[in-house]
């Protein structure tokens, strides 16, 4: 079970903007496995995510996706703010096809929610809106999980409890983590790549990852986000 690029083109255009994020890429990105995809900032982390969610589509070339795979960690646009947490959830775990029932009851209370789970999402706090959706993403029985830089928020013992629940999904599936920084794949993953030059190319080590691309072309970060800002289509509040 895996995610496999096979000679991917793809191009972001807005308005006379045209961006080529790859060219002729081609990678596997193994469902048992923690693969970390090392990446300059601007370089494509997001459009690579977005390709593997299904979020967008290549140009050319072919994805073939044979796991159940997640919508990026943390992810914006996911929530509707208009519909309840309980609703968006619901809604979420049978896209994915799951019962959505065991699912909300573990989610109200790893995020300590109580009746805000009943509240329209844009009427909850940041607090709020930050444990549900990372409690969400991880709560759901996922193939391989999509790390679009963030792995984990929230404050402090909640975040703790998280990177529990973090550790237990690492060691029965797969984690892509996609990240400019080379200390948080070092620290999660075991299987490397760099992307470069518009393609991707396998790394035997973090390290050797890091020397392709130069320290300075790289930002570290520890993949922690304390708040985020948003995170529904149709936010009518912070
Ligand atoms: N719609 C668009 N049209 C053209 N170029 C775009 C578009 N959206 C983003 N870009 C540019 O394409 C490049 C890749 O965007 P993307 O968001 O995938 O990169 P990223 O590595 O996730 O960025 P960051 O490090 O800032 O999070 C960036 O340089 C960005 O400025």
């Amino acid at each position: 079970m895996s995610i496999i690029f096979s000679h991917v083109h793809k191009t972001l255009r807005r308005k006379t903007e045209r961006t080529t994020v790859l060219t002729d890429a081609s990678a596997e990105f193994a469902a048992d496995q923690l693969t970390g995809v090392l990446a300059p900032p601007g370089s494509g982390k997001s459009t690579l995510a977005s390709l593997c969610t299904g979020k967008l589509n290549a140009d050319r070339g072919r994805i073939k996706r044979t796991s159940l795979i997640s919508f990026p960690v943390a992810g914006g646009g996911i929530f509707n703010g208009l519909l309840t947490a309980r609703e968006n959830l619901a809604f979420l775990c049978r896209v994915f096809g799951f019962d959505p029932v065991p699912i909300i009851r573990f989610i109200i209370d790893f995020a300590e929610v109580g009746k805000a789970i009943d509240k329209p999402f844009n009427m909850l706090n940041r607090d709020e809106r930050t444990r549900i959706m990372f409690t969400a993403v991880y709560a759901i029985p996922f193939e391989i999980y999509i790390v679009d830089g963030t792995l984990v928020g929230g404050r402090a013992s909640f975040r703790e409890r998280c990177e529990e629940l973090i550790a237990e999904r690492m060691r029965n599936c797969g984690f892509l983590m996609i990240s400019s920084s080379p200390s948080l794949l070092a620290k999660y993953c075991n299987s490397f790549w760099v992307l470069d030059n518009q393609a991707l190319h396998p790394a035997e080590t973090i390290w050797a990852a890091q020397d392709r691309l130069g320290p300075e072309r790289l930002r570290e970060g520890d993949g922690y986000a304390e708040g985020i800002e948003g995170g529904a289509d149709n936010m009518a509040l912070n």
